[in-house]
């Protein structure tokens, strides 16, 4: 486990959609080795299965070829940075795994233990569907609709899959709250710092009770010692409860936290290692 790692908060994964959760309930002990974790939940010597896996995923826009024949799979419970020069194809990747674009050629496959979904195959209403239930989202400027309150920035998350607004605002206060905003539900985004706004976008991305959050370098916009809180509440938040964690980062620093740092190069993984949090 990386020595930097400073936070002992974690999080339940099914915060959602019980009504009211406070932050007693939702705090448990210390964070775990997150392999440990997904290892935990498959108890025989078995290996971690793979959550997502891609393979031979090709995407061209015109003449330019983003994807080439590039195969990965990402274990449940582990946090995976993407890294690669720019244009290399990682935002491409990002967004072909969690279903916001389609390959040209290739499979993309989720395993839950409700199934195995191949996300390629789906239309864009299932992909839709998918994206809002299955998975969670923090870019770097966190998306949040600056007319809304930060307590409303994460209930419409949960409103948006049918839930009324009085569950949905009870469970996304505990989720603030957890993660370190109490009190500052009904300000505007605006009215937040960036580290603040980001946490918003994580408790977002989470509070539908998504198994796999997809970060798009969601410390960009920060200042390194901001990033790095920021980075400790997004890991302890996923992988310190057992959900995965995918994270397109161009930081060394926000990569050596994660388990595992995949490089791309011209569409293609050129490099697959272990990152800091072993
Ligand atoms: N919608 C698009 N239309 C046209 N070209 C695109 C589109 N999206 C990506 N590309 C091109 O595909 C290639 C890969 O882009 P991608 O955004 O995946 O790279 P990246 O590694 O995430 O880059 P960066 O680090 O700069 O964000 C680039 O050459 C890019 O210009």
């Amino acid at each position: 486990m990386n020595s930097t790692r400073t936070g002992s908060t974690r999080y339940t994964p099914d915060a959602v959609p019980a009504p009211g959760p406070s932050a007693a309930r939702m705090t448990i002990p210390a964070p775990t080795d997150p392999a440990a974790s997904a290892r935990a939940q498959h108890p025989s010597s078995r290996p971690v299965p793979a959550i997502l896996s891609a393979r031979t995923l090709t995407k061209t826009y015109g003449s330019t070829t983003a994807l080439s024949g590039l195969t990965l799979d990402i274990r449940a419970g582990e946090s995976v940075a993407i890294m690669g020069t720019s244009g290399s194809g990682k935002t491409t990747l990002l967004h072909c795994l969690a279903g916001i674009v389609l390959p040209d050629s290739g499979r993309i496959t989720l395993n839950t233990a409700a199934g195995s979904t191949r996300i390629d195959s789906l239309n864009e209403s299932g992909r839709s569907r998918l994206r809002r239930e299955s998975f969670g989202f923090v870019f770097q400027q966190g998306l949040l609709i600056p007319e809304l309150t930060a307590l409303e920035n994460v209930a419409i998350a949960l409103m948006l899959n049918g839930l009324d607004r009085t569950t949905a605002e009870q469970a996304s206060a505990g989720w603030l709250q957890s993660l370190g905003l109490a009190g500052m539900e009904q300000r505007r985004i605006g009215e937040l710092s960036g580290g603040q706004a980001q946490r918003v976008a994580i408790a977002r991305a989470q509070v539908t009770g998504a198994g796999v959050i997809f970060a798009d370098e969601p410390t960009g916009a920060l200042d390194s010692a901001t990033s790095a809180e920021v980075m400790q509440v997004l890991l302890d938040s996923t992988t310190g409860a057992s959900k995965t964690l995918v994270v397109v980062t161009h930081d060394d620093t926000v990569a050596s936290r994660c388990a595992r740092v995949v490089s791309l190069q011209d569409g293609r993984l050129v490099g697959d290692s272990a990152g800091g949090a072993r």
